[in-house]
């Protein structure tokens, strides 16, 4: 399901031809503009890192150090592995400098850090800089201490388009970055769109969303809070509700209506209901799983009797929360597998940011006289059907073996 914004594609377009011409004024002018906050200094000093991180309380402290310790864990276990050398064989780099995106438009994600910053240095990136929106108070407490703690290099405030924009180009006094990944708004979704193939990207990690599929079974009080944990992200976050049966779509409908107004977000969510709610009726479990593919939503959160039989059929996930006590929540902070996930249907073919997107591969090919023997002559002949002669001879000569 697409749902970015294309009409804003245009302003979006102007935001990063601006960076690249201007450099840091545009960015000072942006800032003004978009978030009213004059940004003399585009820095944050590293220092400021560490005194965010001292004056943490220490329940927070202690938080955000199992929640990172949790996020390396199991980034280990699924890090792809350098392979032995051979005549054919994978090479594994990490990459040299990432950006990170870190919201901060309607919410601080000091989470986010961690959830991105971590992967990365349990990868092995030499540099990591941030981006975050300015703030008239400064940059979050809680986010500058959680990049201390994850490795985090440099932190500059400037968020939305223009941040992107600056990661992927460089001004003179950000530097230019070899890929971002992050989740952000539609402005940030749709600059990390268009700056793709001059700089990597991780996938388009855009509002949140949640597809949830409920029995009669279903606690209906905290499917309800599934759903606005969501909705309180963003007016533009989608929530689904998926049953089988009419009476817990309208209870868990009821308990909704009930438990938003006891929320403070109240403003952000009631517009996220209004546009991007859906509460679907099918027909049986094979139509609840067909629906869930097709939606392809970011979060897939199962709360039925038989949750389990569903994680082999559900295809299409950013990730699939099996069961009650497995709540979304618990992934945005500190199950371990990243809350960095793809939306808008990108599930269809991308995946959650993982430890694996700050590396890359190269193949290599170290043949002996014997291995390339064996696959000389189906070379040559291939050459000669593309009738690039030059190819044919480069192996044909050496087939004879040196003189
Ligand atoms: N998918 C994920 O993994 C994931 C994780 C965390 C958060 N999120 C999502 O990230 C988003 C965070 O959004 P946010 O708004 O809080 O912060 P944000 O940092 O993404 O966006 C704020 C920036 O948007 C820009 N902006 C605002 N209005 C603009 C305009 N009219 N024109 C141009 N630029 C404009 C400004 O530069 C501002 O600094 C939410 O949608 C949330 O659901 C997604
Ligand atoms: N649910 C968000 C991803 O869609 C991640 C997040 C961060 N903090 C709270 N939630
Ligand atoms: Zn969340």
């Amino acid at each position: 399901m697409d749902t970015l914004d294309f009409s804003k594609a245009a302003s979006v377009m102007d935001i990063i031809r601006e960076v690249r011409e201007k450099g840091d004024a545009a960015l000072r002018s942006y800032s003004l503009k978009f978030d009213g906050v004059e940004t003399s200094e585009l820095e944050v000093p590293a220092s400021e890192m560490e005194n965010a991180w001292n004056g943490l309380d220490e329940e927070l402290k202690a938080a955000l150090l199992l929640s990172k310790g949790n996020i390396e864990k199991y980034q280990k276990t699924i890090m792809w592995k350098q392979m032995e050398k051979s005549e054919l064989y994978q090479k594994v780099h990490a990459l040299r400098r990432v950006g990170i995106y870190v919201p901060g438009g309607k919410a601080s994600y000091p989470s986010t850090v961690l959830m991105t910053a971590v992967l990365a240095r349990v990868a092995g990136v030499e540099e990591i800089v941030v981006v975050t929106p300015p703030q008239k108070d400064g940059i979050n407490r809680a986010t500058l201490a959680a990049c201390y703690i994850s490795g985090v290099d440099r932190v500059f405030q400037t968020g939305g388009a223009q941040a992107v924009a600056a990661l992927a180009y460089g001004t003179e006094t950000i530097p230019r970055v070899d890929k971002i990944v992050g989740p952000g708004n539609q402005y940030v979704a749709l600059a990390k769109k268009l700056v793709y193939g001059d700089v990597g990207i991780d996938s388009i990690a855009g509002p949140s969303e949640i597809v949830i599929v409920a029995d009669h079974t279903a606690n209906k009080e905290w499917v309800a809070l599934d759903i606005l944990a969501q909705a309180e992200h963003d007016e533009m976050a989608r929530t689904f509700l998926i049953s089988s049966d009419e009476k817990v779509l309208s209870d868990i409908e009821e308990e909704l209506m009930k438990q938003k107004l006891l929320q403070p977000r109240i403003n952000v969510i009631e517009e996220s209901l209004a546009n991007n709610h859906y509460a679907i009726l099918t027909s049986d479990r094979a139509e609840s799983i067909g629906i869930v593919n097709l939606i392809a939503g970011e979060h897939v959160s199962i709360q039925t009797a038989d949750a389990e039989d569903y994680v082999d059929n559900v295809r299409t996930a950013g990730a699939i929360f099996i069961g009650e006590y497995s709540p979304e929540a618990i992934g945005d902070y500190s199950a371990g597998p990243s809350h960095v996930l793809p939306t808008s249907g990108n599930a269809r073919f991308a995946s959650g940011l993982s430890v694996n997107d700050f590396l890359r591969t190269n193949s290599v090919i170290a043949l002996s006289r014997g291995t390339f023997m064996e696959c000389a002559a189906t070379a040559v002949a291939i050459a000669n059907e593309e009738s690039l002669a030059a190819h044919r001879d480069s192996v044909s000569k050496r087939m004879g073996g040196r003189a």
